[in-house]
């Protein structure tokens, strides 16, 4: 069975001596542990070939333990250990590339001085031009202060930018979306968002990401108050959206009904809170929260006023206590804090057909072969598990909805639609407990995200486009 990594896939450069044979090779490292991926021929000279050898270990630990063992046999020289993940970030993961080539004074003229300035004159006579003669029509800014990156916390501006990077990727890759990192060195909400206000000219969206709770609240409203564009806080909503889609699933097979539902939700911050509230929307009405010093009481007075406002609307049983006494018969765990959060004893204590949703990235609440055996549908935020519930699978084709109709919001009505659409990707015979979230390489989830985005702007009055038939 091919080793769950953490990201650490392995190429190690070989010179193999004429007295070691290859398997000496492939032995050494089975031994270890380590999982051969691919095996390729660098340069055949005389008493010796170079090979590269890619290989998974579980963690840097491990890693070293393949690298001894090889070291140990004759013959066999370690000349390089690259790590893949490291390999792929080398020098940043995305570019700015021009739509045309400039190939002469001509075009020059044309694409800049003077030509532009009479693009720049007609966008200066009609601002609304911007959408029509620049990347404003297509662009979203993602933009963080680096407080919250992944379940990492805070580590700062630059270290956010591989998560940045990778977000704007995933826009282009999945939605056509054009999307720039814009990591700030500021943790003041107030120039957060006068700073976000500055920028926003040159966009279409502003997307942000990975800001700690509870300023990320405050940011993001003041942001959709102030500006004209979609504001869009993914940890909230994209979170949610992607969350709802699932649990629409998971409760067919389950056949649950919504409003029965007893929900435990760990990590009362940004993923947690948006969450909460669109299960409310959707029809739950008892949801417990829990933190690090235990449940959300019910009435009971926080200096965070977001979980002020979850004591006054959740756990309608006056739950008290910890994570254990939240659980008792509980139907579904969602978990936004995160690693090793939740023990096989709360499985125990829950509801017939469990229902897991451990999103903490990149280490879930509880590894889903710890929890397999007692529960009926597992969930995580991952790429090399089976249902996979992350924010990706809506935010690229909720923006591009929302450009599309160039919207001035992203509201309920088009969060839901979205979660909606992901959920309808799955026809209701192909269901089952390893599959009840669409893959994010489903074609189908963007362009269903998108379609239905755009018709619900239109539908409550935020699209701007004239044309409803554009799409
Ligand atoms: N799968 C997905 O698509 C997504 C997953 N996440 C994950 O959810 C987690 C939370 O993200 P955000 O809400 O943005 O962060 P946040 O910083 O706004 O909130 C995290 C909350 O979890 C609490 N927490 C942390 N460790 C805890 C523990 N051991 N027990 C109980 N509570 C604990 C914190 O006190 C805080 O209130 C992260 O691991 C993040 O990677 C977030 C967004 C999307
Ligand atoms: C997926 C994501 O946005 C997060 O873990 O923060
Ligand atoms: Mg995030």
């Amino acid at each position: 069975m091919a080793i769950q990594t953490n990201g650490l896939s392995l190429i190690l450069r070989l010179k193999i001596g004429a007295q070691a044979a290859f398997s000496e090779v492939t032995r050494a490292i089975g031994e270890a542990g380590g999982d051969i991926i691919a095996v390729d021929i660098i340069h055949v000279g005389k008493d010796s070939v170079i090979r590269d050898v890619t290989v998974n270990v579980h963690n840097e630990d491990h890693r070293e333990e393949v690298v001894r063992a090889l070291r140990k046999r004759a013959g066999i020289e370690v000349i390089n250990v690259s790590d893949r993940t490291f390999l792929v970030h080398l020098g940043g993961k995305i570019e700015v590339q021009g739509k045309m080539p400039v190939k002469n004074r001509d075009d020059l003229s044309r694409v800049y001085t003077p030509g532009v300035a009479r693009v720049c004159e007609a966008i200066h006579e009609d601002p609304s031009k911007a959408f029509q003669l620049t990347i404003k029509r297509n662009t979203v800014a993602v933009v963080t202060d680096g407080t919250a990156v992944l379940g990492l916390g805070d580590i700062g501006p630059a270290a956010a930018m591989p998560v940045m990077e990778g977000k704007a990727m995933l826009f282009k890759q999945f939605a056509g979306v054009d999307a720039f990192p814009i990591c700030l060195n500021t943790k003041d909400p107030d120039e957060i968002v006068q700073i976000v206000k500055a920028i926003a000219p040159g966009f279409g969206g502003i997307n942000l990401e990975d800001i700690s709770s509870p300023r990320c609240f405050e940011i993001e409203e003041r942001l959709r108050k102030e500006l004209d564009i979609p504001v869009f806080h993914d940890d909230q909503h994209g979170t949610a959206v992607v969350l709802l889609a699932g649990l629409l699933n998971a409760i067919q097979i389950v056949e649950k009904k919504m409003s029965d539902l007893r929900v435990v939700v760990t990590g009362i911050g940004a993923a947690g809170i948006a969450s909460t509230k669109i299960l409310q929307a959707a029809g739950v009405t008892n949801i417990v929260g829990v933190d690090r010093h235990g449940i959300i009481e019910a009435g009971k007075s926080y200096e965070n006023p977001m979980w002020d406002w979850y004591a006054k609307h959740s756990n309608p049983e006056s739950r008290t206590g910890t994570l254990a006494d939240a659980i008792e018969g509980a139907d579904v765990f969602i978990g936004v804090s995160g690693p090793g959060v939740l023990k096989v004893e709360h499985l125990k204590a829950m509801n017939r057909d469990p229902i897991v949703f451990a999103m903490a990235n990149p280490v879930p609440e509880i590894a889903p072969e710890e929890a397999e055996p007692y529960v009926r549908i597992i969930a995580t935020g991952r790429s090399d598990y089976p249902n996979q519930i992350n924010n990706v699978l809506c935010f690229p084709g909720i923006f591009a909805g929302a450009l599309r109709a160039r919207a001035s919001d992203i509201n309920e009505e088009m969060k839901l639609a979205a979660a909606k659409a992901i959920a309808d990707c799955i026809p209701r015979d192909q269901l089952n407990e390893q599959y009840i979230i669409p893959s994010v390489f489903n074609a189908d989830v963007v362009k269903a995200v998108k379609q239905a985005v755009a018709e619900a702007a239109y539908a409550t009055g935020v699209a701007r486009r004239e044309s409803p038939h554009a799409f």
